[in-house]
């Protein structure tokens, strides 16, 4: 699932019920050692078999999560390491209860679930923070301090796996015109249907990152030109189809001049995105809404 339409305050509350759901355990766990310990009856919610919904974490994990995140392959993986932990607890209180000696390999399994868990909340959390502190908040592209780390670290992988990437510009035509017409907050949402868009037709490990106002830097892993000139049409195609629909209201159109270029391992990156940059131009002068590729002497 793509993160880039969970809203702001989405995220913010999602990862504070994260904060919320490792201070829980901690507590939790502590009083879960103190019962097995002191060889005390427990809480008997902890031996029932939905006791990872009953819990606080449960209860949110189960109930008040925003849609969107449902579908996500960390959250999935947090509920299941979380529904294990608790069946693992469970086992080692029915050990302690019926007066045994809990096995050490209960024990373990218990102790690993248990880190695997944390594991799991801290990765997710770092992924929400990546997508509220690296994001764009009005399109959910990644902002620029991104584009030259990402695109030297491709360059490294281009020299040693000899895969070809490409880089491309993506520029609305004629958006003035957009904001001038209807407003600076319709062209808001026309700005960020459009680049859900094209996030929501690339493949998951591409790229879009916002370079300018209305200028988008997408970049293409494994991709040669051919494929790369593909891709865009496809997306230029899909966009000047599209009809931006506001309150119900007003329908606007919107297209898009793309300028593609291979990321040239040898040359400093900001060669290449200049590249791209010039055969957008070019794409421009050629009428809008149409894909150029960098040629010497553009
Ligand atoms: N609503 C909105 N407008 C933006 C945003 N960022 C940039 N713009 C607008 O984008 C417009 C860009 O205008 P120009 O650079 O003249 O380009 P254009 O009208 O798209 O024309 P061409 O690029 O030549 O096709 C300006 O009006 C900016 O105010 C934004 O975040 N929201």
């Amino acid at each position: 699932m793509a993160l880039y339409d969970v809203t702001r305050d989405e995220l913010q509350g999602i990862l504070a019920q994260l904060e919320q759901a490792l201070y829980n355990h901690q507590q939790w766990h502590a009083a879960l050692i103190r019962t097995l310990v002191c060889n005390l009856p427990g809480d008997r919610h902890d031996l029932n078999p939905e006791a990872h919904q009953e819990c606080r974490f449960g209860q949110w994990y189960y109930g008040k999560v925003p849609e969107k995140l449902r579908n996500h392959a960390g959250f999935i993986a947090m509920g299941e390491e979380h529904r294990r932990m608790h069946q693992l607890a469970a086992t080692l209180l029915m050990e302690a209860r019926a007066g045994k000696t809990v096995a050490t390999f209960d024990f373990d399994n218990f102790a690993n679930a248990l880190d695997r868990l944390r594991l799991e909340i801290a990765a997710l959390e770092r992924e929400l923070e990546d997508s509220l502190y690296n994001h764009d908040s009005l399109t959910g592209a990644i902002t620029r301090f991104g584009i030259l780390p990402t695109l030297r670290e491709q360059q490294e992988l281009i020299k040693r796996e000899t895969q070809l990437c490409c880089i491309a510009m993506m520029d609305l035509d004629n958006f003035k015109a957009v904001n001038d017409l209807h407003g600076h907050l319709v062209g808001d949402q026309v700005l960020a249907a459009t680049v859900h868009y094209v996030i929501e037709h690339l493949r998951p490990y591409d790229k879009v990152f916002r370079y300018g106002g209305e200028e988008f830097l997408l970049f293409l892993q494994h991709t040669e030109l051919a494929l790369g000139y593909d891709m865009l049409e496809r997306l230029r195609e899909g966009l000047a189809a599209m009809s931006v629909d506001i309150d119900g209201q007003t329908e606007v159109r919107i297209t898009a001049s793309f300028g593609l270029a291979l990321l040239d391992s040898e040359a400093p990156v900001e060669t290449s995105i200049d590249r791209a940059d010039k055969a957008m131009y070019a794409a421009k002068s050629a009428g809008r809404n149409c894909v150029r590729i960098w040629e010497a002497g553009m």
